[in-house]
């Protein structure tokens, strides 16, 4: 089974857990678009959900598919989110935003029942660190931003790049129009206090960290789907 199939797998194992009539939030990134292009059949047959996008990218492709779409204030409380995630732990603590959509993606899945997580074995983590952590910050004040970061980073004992990610020629701007500064602290022994202290800083609009937020992980592997709950 290559990468693109275990993302259907686990996007095919999420989509029994949608029932019809559902308000769903709806993820970013290759495998929450595996995701989409399966709802979009099931829509095509008479399912009915009303979907909730976490990025323009993921509302493209639900409009060109059929999916049908709210925004976030005509249908502010959700039945459930699918979404990917760039690693899940075993406490389905999560880093995610390697698609830039982080902050929609949080405040979507938030704003949910439950969210589901679909990912293939190689996100699966002992500690989240590994991917670099996509931080979001606002324009204004970013470098005296980045200082603030590095000097949380330093007390928890985290050092490492801290790098503006790119886009082309010019910066990688989000939907909301904020930076991403992606952050190579390797492994994060304390997720919880590293969130808090990011949440205090007043230039960062959010972090990558979801921790509490996941309610069940649908991994995908070699020999198929396994689901995933909080140790
Ligand atoms: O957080 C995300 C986007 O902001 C994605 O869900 C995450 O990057 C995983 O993407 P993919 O399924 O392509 O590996």
């Amino acid at each position: 089974m290559d990468a693109r199939q275990m993302k259907i797998k686990a996007a095919e194992a999420a989509l029994a857990y949608v029932e019809d009539g559902m308000r769903l939030g709806i993820g970013t990134g290759s495998t929450a678009e595996e995701f989409v292009r399966l709802l979009a059949e099931k829509v095509a047959g008479g399912f009915r959900i009303e979907g909730v996008p976490t990025s323009e990218r993921t509302a493209r492709l639900c409009l060109e598919l059929g999916v049908p779409l709210k925004s976030l204030d005509e249908l502010p409380e959700l039945d459930l989110t699918v979404d990917g995630a760039d690693e899940v732990d075993r406490k389905l603590r999560l880093i995610k935003g390697g698609g830039g959509a982080l902050l929609r993606e949080k405040i979507v899945a938030s704003a949910s029942e439950r969210m589901i997580v679909i990912a293939d074995e190689s996100k699966v983590v002992d500690v989240l660190g590994a991917f670099k952590l996509p931080i979001e910050v606002n324009p204004f004040g970013q470098f005296a931003t980045r200082i603030a970061i590095e000097k949380v980073a330093s007390r928890l004992g985290l050092t490492g790049d801290i790098v503006v990610r790119a886009s082309g020629d010019g910066p990688f701007m989000t939907d909301g129009g904020h930076l991403i500064l992606d952050a190579s602290f390797g492994r994060i022994p304390d997720a919880e206090a590293l969130a808090s202290e990011l949440n205090a800083i007043p230039g960062v609009v959010e972090h990558g960290l979801f921790i509490g937020i996941a309610t069940l992980a649908i991994i995908a592997g070699p020999s198929g789907a396994r689901v995933l709950t909080a140790a």
